[in-house]
């Protein structure tokens, strides 16, 4: 296992392994928030209304061959005109809190500059009908949409990106910040680093690692600076970021699995843990990429900024990395290989202990900052029945077990605050468009009528105090 230094937390108590049984609301603290969560490219729609500028995601998503089936968010679920719909779905499911967010096209259209008004009261209304709801609104400030002349300019590779964010924040802070009082600075740093940059396989869609490690550090830097305006302007905010965490567990207990279960822990969690929650970077992972980059973008106060006290860790589980040693020893290289369980429609191994093994692992590790699961949900192929029902029962196992998890987590000692179930509705699904449906709500996107599967009546049901089995 990856070698942490004991920061002489608390010793986590083990528990059973997974075992089946009743499980209710009751299983957790009763201030635990429960809420659903989307993000505004996936959902909104209407990209070129009401002064929205381009994001590199337009870009991305015109681009052929970039999206399966050619699919953008012009249109969605057409969420920018049926918020009101919306909230009265998520009032439907009892939620206590919706995690929306703030498109940065919509507030500034060029991603620098004077507000576009008609953006800001967008998000101004969509706050007032969930509180009018008694629905708590959480935003984050970036789930992916960078405006396209931001990119134009350097995009997250270049520092001035950072301070361009961190202004974007100050801007949502004076908007929202009277009535919004959960912020999440960013979604995914991994995947808009890596996937934007690194890999290609999300927008802006570059391949060049260099730029990929410099990306990620520019957007935690822009965390430490928005957290940084939010303290300024909303001083009774609660501020985190959200992180894709993952537990890492070797194939198998041969030759070099050990470095290899190493190597993408660093990459994947640690790489964005240790400077935000530490405020260095992992000294072995800077070995691991020196290769690719030296990292002379980070300056002198760089870490102590990024490293800004924060209120909770937003983590979002979705599967295990299960790691082997590749094909050529000694190179580094690292294959992901899979243990024959059953997958989800994005061909991810269902591994609810694997929320286990992260909260334990991020409490025991990092300390007892108060941790939020921001997303954890499924793609499952889901039809609407002849009787308009949609049975999606793998979807209501996935939740149900994962909120057992969660709960073993809790009693273990882990300081769990809340659960956000990705997502609300059928949307966008990044690089795979509309063929991927994680929603708790169906979508028909020719119609846009929405139908409530049974796994958001089951939601429903526990948030109600029922007791469920799993
Ligand atoms: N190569 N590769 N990729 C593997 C890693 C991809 C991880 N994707 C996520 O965590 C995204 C997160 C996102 O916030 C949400 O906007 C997405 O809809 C969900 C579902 O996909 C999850």
């Amino acid at each position: 296992m990856p070698d942490h230094q004991d920061l002489g937390h608390r010793d986590l108590q083990n528990q059973p392994d997974h075992d089946h049984g009743a499980l209710s609301r009751g299983d957790f603290p009763p201030e635990f928030t429960w809420g659903v969560a989307t993000s505004s490219y996936q959902i909104e729609g209407a990209t070129s209304e009401g002064g929205r500028g381009p994001s590199i995601w337009d870009t991305f998503s015109a681009t052929p061959g970039r999206v399966v089936d050619g699919d953008n968010g012009d249109v969605a679920v057409e969420h920018y005109r049926r918020y009101q719909q919306d909230a009265d779905l998520m009032a439907g499911l009892g939620v206590d809190a919706y995690r929306f967010s703030v498109a940065w096209p919509r507030i500034q259209p060029t991603g620098s500059g004077p507000v576009n008004q008609a953006g800001v009261d967008f998000y101004s209304r969509l706050v007032d009908a969930l509180l009018e709801r008694g629905i708590t609104p959480w935003a984050t400030l970036y789930h992916w949409d960078l405006p396209q002349p931001l990119e134009d300019l350097g995009g997250w590779p270049s520092r001035d990106t950072a301070y361009r964010f961190a202004e974007y924040a100050a801007h949502v802070a004076d908007a929202l910040g009277d009535r919004v009082k959960h912020f999440i600075t960013l979604n995914e740093p991994w995947c808009s680093a890596f996937l934007g940059y690194g890999s290609g396989r999300h927008a802006p869609g570059r391949s060049d690692g260099a730029a990929a490690l410099a990306a990620a550090h520019h957007l935690m830097l822009g965390h430490g600076l928005a957290v940084q305006a939010l303290r300024e302007r909303v001083p009774d905010a609660q501020v985190g970021i959200t992180l894709n965490l993952y537990p890492v567990t070797g194939a198998h207990d041969g030759h070099g699995v050990d470095d290899a279960v190493r190597r993408i822990d660093g990459l994947s969690n640690r790489w964005f843990l240790d400077p935000v929650l530490r405020g260095a970077y992992p000294k072995d992972v800077v070995e691991d990429v020196a290769h690719i980059s030296d990292l002379a973008f980070v300056a002198d106060a760089d870490l102590e900024t990024i490293n800004a006290p924060l209120d909770f860790l937003g983590v979002n589980y979705y599967t295990r990395h299960v790691v082997a040693p590749g094909a050529f020893p000694g190179t580094g290289l690292v294959e992901f290989t899979d243990r024959g369980l059953p997958t989800t429609a994005m061909g991810w191994e269902v591994d609810a202990d694997g929320l286990f093994d992260i909260l334990t692992r991020v409490t025991r590790d990092y300390g007892d900052l108060p941790l939020v699961m921001t997303e954890n949900g499924a793609a499952f192929d889901d039809e609407v029945g002849a009787d308009g029902t949609v049975h999606d029962p793998r979807r209501i196992d996935f939740l149900a077990g994962h909120l057992a998890a969660a709960a073993r987590a809790v009693r273990a000692g882990v300081p769990l605050r809340g659960y956000f179930a990705w997502s609300l509705m059928d949307n966008f699904e990044w690089a795979e468009g509309y063929a991927k449906r994680f929603g708790i709500v169906h979508v028909d996107f020719d119609t846009q009528e929405r139908t409530v599967k049974d796994s958001g009546r089951w939601y429903a049901a526990f948030l109600a105090g029922d007791r469920t089995q799993y």
